[in-house]
């Protein structure tokens, strides 16, 4: 019997931030963080020897701490400088994963006035994963580099529907198929989103990561709805998420890959046969909503040239 991978941490650590600007203006920064440290803890399973175990309770403390000095302008570099504070405070800690995760706070406009400390949930999460490893040896600023082997910026939990411009069609029929294919259906899904940052082309650490969400999300939009006027065909869950992907990395040259998990939340033809029989019809107008059973489409667009 051995011990194999193990880590510890403290999940659902909640910290908000309020920054205070001369001209009166404020800022909320509300996020949700989750670590898992690496290495050195061995023998507090093995024998129950605590002695090299930072308490979960003060890996909470960590994140308190680290508020208070920075400015929180974005998740990922949140989680990256906390990452990094584990590894500089604690020699034995060999990994550190840390998600983040912010409360989507949007300033309240009452009228067209921007208010100065007023705020109303938005809808959609920001959230940043990141691996750092121990150190190359590199020293930047008297101290040690740490190694970023994963940086993963996310879109969550964003409901979008449309209307029309949708269809599933022409999809494989054999004596189990009881679908009628159409080409005028509602298109509804909860985008999850997860972009690969690709820190060797970036050249830092330090980085707009707040600006590139809000292009990668433009993006995502862009290209799920289309032309605001004439909007853009969907032939299905697949082909659009492809088409989303491409996107965004033909606008983001630091982002390597972007991965999709998309539920196909079904809208029903109100279609009864009673109805019918009234000479009611279903006129592409009246639909059941439902949320499950529900399809689930799952795909991941890189740069690599496709070998199929
Ligand atoms: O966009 C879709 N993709 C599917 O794979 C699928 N399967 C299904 O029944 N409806 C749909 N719609």
């Amino acid at each position: 019997m051995g011990l194999g991978e193990n880590s510890h941490g403290k999940s659902r650590v909640r910290v908000a931030k309020v920054v205070r600007h001369g001209d009166g203006t404020q800022e909320i920064h509300e996020y949700n963080v989750a670590i898992q440290l690496y290495g050195g803890t061995e023998r507090s399973f093995t024998h129950g020897d605590n002695s090299m175990v930072v308490a979960t309770d003060t890996c909470k403390n960590h994140v308190y701490l680290l508020a208070k000095q920075h400015s929180m302008s974005s998740p990922e570099q949140f989680a990256l400088d906390l990452a990094d504070r584990f590894l500089d405070t604690y020699a034995f800690v060999t990994q550190v994963r840390v998600r983040v995760a912010k409360a989507p706070w949007q300033r309240v406009a009452i009228g067209d006035v921007p208010h100065r400390h007023g705020f109303v949930r938005g809808s959609g999460t920001h959230a940043a994963e990141v691996h750092v490893v121990r150190g190359s040896g590199v020293r930047t600023h008297g101290r040690e580099a740490h190694h970023v082997a994963e940086l993963l910026s996310k879109l969550e939990h964003v409901d979008v529907l449309k209307t029309t411009q949708s269809g599933w069609d022409a999809f494989l029929q054999d004596k189990y198929t009881t679908l009628p294919p159409t080409t005028e259906r509602l298109l509804a899904t909860t985008v999850e989103c997860t972009w690969k940052v690709d820190l060797k082309t970036l050249g830092t650490r330090t980085f707009d990561y707040a600006a590139l969400f809000e292009l990668v999300k433009r993006t995502l939009f862009e290209s799920f709805f289309g032309n605001p006027f004439t909007g853009v065909y969907s032939p299905g869950v697949q082909a659009t998420m492809y088409a989303m992907g491409e996107a965004v990395l033909q606008r983001a040259p630091h982002v390597t890959s972007v991965t999709f998990s998309l539920p196909n939340i079904h809208f029903l033809p109100c279609n009864i046969p009673a109805f019918a029989k009234a000479g009611i019809a279903f006129d592409d107008d009246v639909y059941i909503p439902t949320d499950e059973p529900h399809g689930l489409i799952k795909c991941t667009v890189t740069r690599a040239t496709s070998k199929l």
